[in-house]
């Protein structure tokens, strides 16, 4: 062989070389990437799917053709995992009817620490009415638990939960009343015995354990007082109220067993019951989800259909959230990052709704309520920002544990 056709051939085998082992490398990175599982594959966008979930959201108030009353519907909706049906178009109609129904009374709710009312709305349908504290920009200093219920953030909340498809908040709309002629004439004595004017304002400073004569809640320049309204569950379904395994001392001198021991789930909280096997600490984990969404630091106590076997844990009272949007407390995420447990259907919601479908839902949601709108846009923000940490708090725990110990519609308990 000539010096030419020898460097020739040299040349031909090196590049036939380097294209095999170049192949070799990258199949290599397929397998590691098939093997380790992450998030950062790009989710396939289905767009019929978003159409879908588009309409499913979006809110009707027409009346659909049926004889019941929209009353009737939402309380033959309740089921013990459920509180309405993912398909819901007479949901617009509801909240509608309960924005505009009479209402027949208004009293005080003695129960709780923040102020409210109980109305009692034309068909016999109580519910609970959260007066409006703040404007929409104003950010709550300090922690996640801090200021004043907000009306906003109970309605936020409860779209939030259709969007989520966890479907266990009770249903909630915004409302303006005008005080003069739809509550005062109708006010209990123990409810009117809290009136009082304030720079020449109507206000009501109710009744409940931090309810004082000093904070009150008072109409606008135009006689209006904005709030949310929530259904009040049927009067056969009983409520239970449960301490939360992971609640807060609200004392930073002292720090309760979940904050010191990061083992705290495994010796404890997953080997006692209701949570060492089932539904309800899969439920827990949706709530830390949840109440990260909105910055809800406050659920110190939740609450069950009682004696109701496998009760779902109702997401009820969500005025602790959307406070502060620039605070995004890891603490929230404790039982997640702690128990490394998800329910699978969750984690499937979650990858369909990240890169901004879950805002824009939410937006859907609720562009006609009657308050909106409902959330500042520094929320809406703080929503999206807080997407991406419940995804690494979730490959925290898959990396640790594996894919199958950690996402699962069912969970069996320890062995
Ligand atoms: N929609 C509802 N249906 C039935 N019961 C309800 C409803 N909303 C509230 N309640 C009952 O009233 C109690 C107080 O309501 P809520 O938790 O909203 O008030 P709160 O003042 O924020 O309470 P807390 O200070 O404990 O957080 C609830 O624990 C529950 O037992
Ligand atoms: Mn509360």
């Amino acid at each position: 062989m000539k010096l030419k056709q020898r460097v020739a051939l040299g040349t031909f085998c090196g590049i036939v070389f380097f294209v095999y082992k170049w192949k070799e490398f990258q199949d290599f990175d397929k397998n590691v990437k098939q093997e380790t599982f992450s998030f950062s594959e790009e989710s396939i966008v289905d767009q019929d799917a978003i159409d879908a979930e588009m309409s499913r959201i979006s809110m009707n108030i027409e009346k659909p053709a049926m004889k019941s009353n929209a009353w009737e519907v939402a309380k033959n909706w309740i089921h013990p995992r459920l509180i309405y049906p993912q398909n819901h178009p007479q949901l617009g109609w509801i909240l509608n009817q309960a924005e505009t129904s009479k209402i027949k009374k208004a009293d005080i709710l003695p129960k709780g620490t923040q102020l409210k009312m109980l109305v009692y709305l034309e068909g016999n349908q109580k519910a609970v009415f959260k007066p409006k504290r703040y404007e929409r920009d104003f950010q709550v200093p300090g922690k996640a638990w801090n200021g004043y219920d907000r009306h906003n953030a109970e309605i936020a909340s409860f779209h939030l939960d259709r969007i989520l498809n966890f479907r266990r908040a009770p249903l909630v709309t915004g409302r303006v009343l005008d005080f003069e002629s739809e509550v005062i004439p109708v006010a209990a004595e123990r409810l009117s015995n809290t009136f009082k004017i304030v720079d020449g304002r109507k206000c009501f400073y109710g009744v409940c354990y931090y309810c004082n004569e000093e904070e009150y809640a008072c109409v606008d320049e135009n006689g209006k007082m904005e709030g949310s309204v929530t259904l009040w569950f049927p009067e056969d379904k009983k409520l239970e109220k449960i301490r939360h395994p992971y609640q807060r001392t609200y004392n930073d001198e002292k720090k309760a067993k979940w904050e010191t021991d990061e083992e705290y789930c495994n010796k404890y909280v997953k080997k006692i019951e209701p949570y060492n096997k089932g539904n309800r600490l899969l439920d827990v984990m949706d709530t830390a989800v949840f109440d990260f969404f909105i910055g809800n630091g406050d659920r110190h106590h939740y609450e069950i259909f009682k004696d109701t076997p496998d009760a779902m844990l109702l997401l009820l009272d969500n005025a602790k959230s959307f406070g502060n949007a620039s605070l995004d407390d890891l603490s929230i995420l404790a039982p997640l990052r702690q128990c490394c447990l998800l329910r699978q259907s969750t984690y499937d919601r979650l990858v369909f709704l990240r890169n901004g479908l879950l805002t824009k839902l939410l937006a859907e949601a609720m562009k006609n309520d009657p308050i909106a709108p409902v959330l500042h846009e520094s929320h809406i923000q703080a929503i999206e920002r807080r997407m991406p940490i419940i995804f690494q708090t979730i490959q925290g725990c898959v990396d640790k544990l594996g894919k199958e110990n950690v996402i699962m519609e069912v969970w069996k308990g320890q062995e």
